[in-house]
């Protein structure tokens, strides 16, 4: 699998993929790690864990298509059959997302359908709901709309700042990740031809 990471971030989810691929039971192995961004706390995490790293840069690119396509030719380049994305920020264009449907997985910090796009829970603490979580899904080309593979729920607590609830949902982030990578690693999840989730039948 490849992970994308974002400068900004701390790289905890990519971590708990690398902690989950290390495990003599697990169906994945991480064979390169890329960011569209030089000098990532993803890209020492993948140094660290002994995984190739690079670095397509999307400001030297004049279109999203030839973006896509330089990451698409590192994917080719290291036979990767499964994408996650951790923490990266760009909309991947419907080309990109066509050829690697059903292999391309993103983890979101709210329910889904409930709080797509950016700063989901800010949006959560205003809606004032009492049950927010985290969902792990197939990408596709609408953003944030792709079929639901994994989730799990945290409680809202009275006080919680984005921060506090940011906190508890990455903490689920770290459990829902590792447990979608192994569903679609091992086959038990895959995509079926009408864009929902078809769970293998002896799992
Ligand atoms: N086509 C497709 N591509 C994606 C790329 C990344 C993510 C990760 N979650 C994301 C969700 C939202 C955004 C977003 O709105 N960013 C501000 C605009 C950045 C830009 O101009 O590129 C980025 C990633 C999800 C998707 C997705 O659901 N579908």
């Amino acid at each position: 699998i490849v992970v994308f990471s974002q400068p900004f971030l701390p790289g905890t989810n990519l971590q708990a993929l690398i902690e989950q691929a290390k495990r003599p039971s697990s169906s994945a192995e991480i064979v390169v790690v890329i960011s569209n961004r030089p000098g990532v706390q993803g890209l020492k995490r993948a140094s660290l864990a002994g995984i190739q790293t690079r670095v397509v840069d999307h400001k030297l690119y004049g279109s999203r298509a030839e973006f896509d396509a330089t990451i698409d030719r590192v994917l080719e380049e290291f036979g990767v059959e499964m994408v996650c994305l951790a923490g990266f920020m760009r909309i991947l264009t419907g080309t990109f997302v066509k050829k690697w449907n059903g292999k391309l997985l993103n983890i979101h910090p709210s329910l889904l359908p409930s709080f797509k796009g950016v700063n989901a829970q800010k949006q959560a603490l205003q809606a004032g709901v009492r049950v927010a979580g985290c969902t792990v899904h197939f990408v596709a080309e609408e953003v944030d709309a792709g079929a639901i593979i994994v989730q799990e729920a945290v409680p809202v607590m009275g006080g919680d700042t984005e921060e506090s609830l940011s906190d508890r949902i990455r903490e689920a982030e770290h459990r829902a990740f590792p447990a979608a990578l192994e569903l679609v690693a091992s086959g038990a999840v895959r995509l079926g031809e009408d864009g929902h989730i078809v769970w293998t039948s002896n799992s």
